[in-house]
């Protein structure tokens, strides 16, 4: 079945409509960044770059390092934009452009997330590495497709020791891969299970000027026990890519600079360094393996 002009939409030049991609200008190892200017800070390791490619926070840079090809792709912030992106780096790969139909091979992408992320536990440094063996999702994303309710018995234990309000969203669970996440697994890496929540402000108990609906959110995160299992920090896409790439059938894993402890209220004195640390530790692994 040809997939209508409403529903698989594409620019002029042939391109996805916001990744403003082609298929060839796509690599099948990809890392996520939330920050449009961080797609530069990884490109600028790669020996060749092939493709420049942006639209609103959505840029893109396809090159080689080492002779592995990669992509890195800019998300912008939050899992509404995760949405998106997965769905458009999945049709470059799954759908063929000129029939418009499903290909009948599923191309599996390797997606690895260097991003930034606060711990909520107190012996967690800040300026550590963090890979997210669990995501876990405050936002509604995964609740939205048909889907196989992910890691329900851990998202219950987190439903009912939080306490959150009726209004809060039921939270989902759904696990990194786990054969990906063996490539960035070292001794300079902690292990943890990551929240994803909608905002960096009120969904993280932070408070300016406005009050958060639960006072309490981070404390009772803090002392959440599963089987011996902690809840270990706070961001805003992990969980949505977790649950797209299970899914689409692609790999994901998510890593973490930690910037901020909110335990222990510090944040980072030079988050420029530790997330270009984190770049290059990913890019060695991933040539590496
Ligand atoms: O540094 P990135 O990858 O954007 O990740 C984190 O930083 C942003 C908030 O400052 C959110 O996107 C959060 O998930
Ligand atoms: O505390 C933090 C730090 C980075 N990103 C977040 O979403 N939260």
């Amino acid at each position: 079945m040809s997939l209508e002009a409403s529903e698989l939409i594409l620019n002029d030049d042939g391109s996805i409509y916001h990744l403003n991609l082609q298929p060839h200008q796509l690599a099948h190892t990809i890392i996520t960044v939330g920050d449009p200017d961080r797609v530069g800070e990884v490109s600028k390791h790669f020996d060749t770059i092939e493709h420049r490619v942006g639209k609103r926070e959505f840029h893109t840079h396809t090159g080689t390092l080492k002779g592995k090809r990669i992509s890195v792709v800019s998300t912008g912030i939050g899992t509404d934009n995760i949405d998106i992106v997965f769905n458009e780096l999945d049709a470059l790969v799954n759908i063929d452009f000129e029939t418009r139909t499903i290909k009948s091979q599923l191309t599996q992408l390797d997606i690895i997330r260097v991003g930034t992320s606060g711990a909520v536990q107190s012996d967690i440094p800040v300026d550590s590495f963090l890979l997210s063996q669990r995501g876990i999702g405050f936002d509604t994303l995964f609740h939205w497709y048909d889907n196989d309710g992910g890691d329900s018995a851990f998202a219950k234990a987190v439903a009912e020791q939080l306490y959150l309000s009726e209004l809060a969203a039921r939270p989902y669970t759904v696990n990194c891969d786990l054969q990906l996440a063996e490539i960035f697994k070292s001794d300079e890496v902690l292990i943890g299970n990551t929240i994803t929540n909608v905002g960096f402000y009120g969904p993280q108990s932070r408070q300016l000027r406005l009050k958060p609906a639960h006072l309490h959110l981070n404390s009772s995160i803090e002392s959440f026990n599963y089987d011996g299992e902690k809840l270990t920090n706070l961001e805003m896409e992990t969980a949505g890519i977790y649950a797209m790439s299970s899914l689409l059938g692609h790999r994901a894993v998510s890593l973490n600079a930690i910037l901020a402890n909110r335990a222990t209220g510090e944040f980072s004195k030079n988050p420029k360094s530790i997330v270009e640390k984190l770049i290059t530790f990913t890019l060695q692994q991933i040539v590496d393996n």
